[in-house]
């Protein structure tokens, strides 16, 4: 359906077509890999979830999870509806065509986001679905650091970093417990902080 849709609708980058499986679904995949087995996994937020990567690979390979797709492009959405219900997993997929920061919820055991924005936009966007038990599972590429330290200026959490299993410049990030800080050294002020 990928390679059917892809010409009128630009789902993923034309490069990555020929080897989709590989670039997209098994990259996909890996994240579920990842889960720990104690992990709660009922409620999945996958937020800019493109042609459904990780979203509706997580929705076909953990059957107890209900997922919400966020996707604020309508075409993507069309697609996403489409796949789900060749699959027969359209009951459990929330397809939400809409921005994320207009979002107020669900809380989520998973929250996920792949090639989607830089960290700290990720933790400001995602903060509104984190719950008790929440685990970010986030594919990060070579700036995954530089991406922690951004992100470090404005939010404390817990990360565990797991290597990715189809690109070695590539890093999982397992992240809990996100809370916003206000670091020593910034100082509050009219629309934004400054160093001083
Ligand atoms: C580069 S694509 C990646 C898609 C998919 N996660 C993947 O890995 O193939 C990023 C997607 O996020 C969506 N997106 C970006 N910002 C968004 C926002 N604020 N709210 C909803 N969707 C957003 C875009 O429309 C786009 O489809």
């Amino acid at each position: 359906m990928l390679k059917d849709w892809q010409a009128r609708f630009n789902l993923v980058s034309p490069s990555t077509l020929d080897n989709a499986y590989a670039r997209h679904i098994d990259d996909s995949l890996q994240l579920v890999e990842t889960l720990p087995g104690s992990q709660p996994r009922k409620i999945w937020v996958d937020m800019g979830s493109g042609a459904g990567f990780p979203g509706l690979v997580a929705a076909v390979t953990v059957p107890e999870s209900r997922v919400h797709l966020i996707e604020s492009r309508d075409k993507k959405c069309r697609f996403l509806e489409a796949v789900a219900a060749k699959l027969g997993i359209a009951e459990r997929v929330t397809i939400h065509s809409v921005r994320i920061e207009s979002m107020q919820g669900p809380k989520a055991d998973i929250i996920s986001a792949r090639a989607c924005a830089g960290l700290p936009k990720l933790l400001d966007w995602g903060l509104r679905f984190q719950g008790r038990d929440t685990l970010w599972v986030l594919p990060k590429g070579r700036r995954a650091l530089d991406e922690i330290e951004d992100a470090e200026k404005d939010f404390s959490f817990e990360l565990e970093t797991l290597p990715s299993r189809t690109d070695p410049e590539a890093r999982i990030l397992h992240i809990r417990d996100v809370k916003r800080v206000r670091r020593p050294g910034f100082e509050a002020r009219k629309g934004g902080r400054k160093r001083p």
